[in-house]
């Protein structure tokens, strides 16, 4: 039997080498990021409510469907995992369509659509009715930092929970061990479906890392095959500074013009995905090596700077974001790269040594002037994590209304005790 409030909660990712190739089955490395989505689960006290209600205010989306609507003749219900590589079931896509035809925003459509898939995929008509999910994210949306991924992975982890498919989650932050448990691996490949309802063709890499946590090396297979994830841990500490454009574009968008090109120009654009792939396995050597020295980041550097050019070269960068690498480059401050689907979101530069105050606040004067904010944050954070029954002093926070108003992204994260180790659960 669930019980109600609880809360799941997953990281961004930062794409450090490998971002668009990763869809045409290169590797690509990315990190966890310690920004976060948290989605709340409550259920109100009316037994005659036959609505479910989401409650999306980052989007500005607040809506309903009533739950004896639904298709649910469209789902099996006796949902595992979905194989490797599977497509949406197209009937399930169809039946939706009705009940996404008041949502015109795309912003709205993507998160409502992925909503209701996982929904009726995840759960069945027999669950209690009167539950209202409500999410909110400490990360910019749709700026390259995987929020689609992170709500994907809220949403199918809450839903599996609440459908049966996983247990409670039992770990904490220090037991959570190495290996994938099962209900990590559900949740993965359960947060992909999600991620191709929010922007169509996902590799996959986004969603694994908000689900796993940590570091990553990522491949997609072809022919349907497992896309292999390799864990990296002890990553060097690198010194990122992550920049946000705030220019608003779609992954989705990006991945096809990038699909268009790569269709008009095979030939050309099959050398840049080549490159792509060769400077991720670089990269992967030089930051596994037991003496990241140097050398080794001077290197790092380089791939980082080759790897922007190649970006360019497809197509996927913006003004504000080379904006923001002119203003590296002059400062010297270090090698600046896009990171996600780029088209404006956020840039990453991986910092020069003794870098004097002087110059960040230069840094920063022209960045103010563009309205480009950065960003501290550390990588290689925790995945997926269960809040249930919090301490008394966090649970009257865990009210739709509370979660709604909360201001600041500090305030959501003090106010629900998500820095209070022992009340998170890991899968
Ligand atoms: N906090 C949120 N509340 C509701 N919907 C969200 C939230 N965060 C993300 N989304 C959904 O995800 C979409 C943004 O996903 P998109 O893939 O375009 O950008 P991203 O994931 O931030 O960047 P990238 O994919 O490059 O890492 C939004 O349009 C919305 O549908
Ligand atoms: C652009 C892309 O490579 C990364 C988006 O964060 C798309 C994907 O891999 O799903
Ligand atoms: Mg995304």
């Amino acid at each position: 039997m669930v019980q109600y409030p609880f809360i799941t909660s997953a990281p961004g990712k930062v794409i450090l080498f490998g971002e668009h190739s990763a869809v045409y089955n290169k590797p690509a490395i990315a990190a966890a990021l310690s920004l976060r989505t948290y989605l709340l689960v409550t259920k109100n006290s009316d037994p005659n409510d036959d609505y479910i209600y989401l409650e999306f205010p980052d989007i500005k989306l607040s809506h309903k469907w009533k739950m004896s609507e639904m298709p649910w003749e469209l789902t099996t219900h006796e949902q595992g995992r979905p194989p490797e590589g599977e497509e949406l079931n197209a009937e399930l896509v169809n039946g939706l369509t009705t009940m996404l035809t008041t949502i015109t925003s795309p912003l709205h459509y993507s998160a409502a659509y992925c909503f209701l898939y996982l929904f009726l995929s995840l759960c069945n008509g027999e669950i209690e009715s009167g539950l209202t999910f409500t999410v909110r994210s400490t990360l910019p949306i749709g700026a390259g930092l995987g929020s689609s991924a992170s709500i994907s992975v809220c949403l199918a982890s809450a839903l599996a929970y609440i459908g049966g498919h996983i247990k409670n989650a039992t770990l904490d932050k220090s037991s959570k061990i190495i290996k994938d448990s099962d209900e990590c691996l559900f949740v993965d490949a359960w947060s992909y479906m999600g991620e191709k309802c929010i922007h169509g063709n996902p590799s996959g890499i986004d969603n694994a890392v908000a689900t796993h946590g940590g570091a990553v090396m990522f491949q997609r297979m072809a022919n349907s095959m497992p896309s292999v994830r390799t864990s990296m841990r002890n990553l060097p500490s690198i010194n990122l500074l992550l920049t946000n454009t705030k220019t608003p574009r779609r992954t989705a968008d990006l991945v096809s013009n990038v699909a268009r090109v790569v269709n008009d120009f095979p030939k050309s654009t099959g050398c840049i995905l080549e490159s792509m792939e060769a400077i991720a396995r670089e990269a992967y050597n030089l930051m596994l090596r037991p003496f990241f020295d140097n050398d080794s980041k001077v290197r790092l550097m380089e791939l980082i700077r080759i790897n922007h050019g190649l970006l360019v070269a497809l197509g996927v960068s913006h003004p504000n974001l080379e904006r923001i690498k002119l203003y590296c480059d002059e400062l010297k401050i270090g090698e600046t790269k896009l990171t996600g689907a780029g088209g404006g979101g956020c840039a990453i530069t991986l910092l020069n040594e003794n870098i004097t105050q002087d110059t960040y606040d230069e840094l920063n004067a022209k960045f103010e002037q563009h309205g480009f904010q950065t960003f501290k944050t550390t990588l290689g954070g925790k995945g997926v994590g269960l809040l249930m029954n919090p301490s008394k002093e966090f649970s009257e926070y865990l009210s739709v209304e509370s979660f709604v108003n909360f201001k600041t992204t500090n305030e959501i994260e003090t106010s629900i005790g998500c820095s209070s180790v022992e009340s998170w659960k890991y899968w």
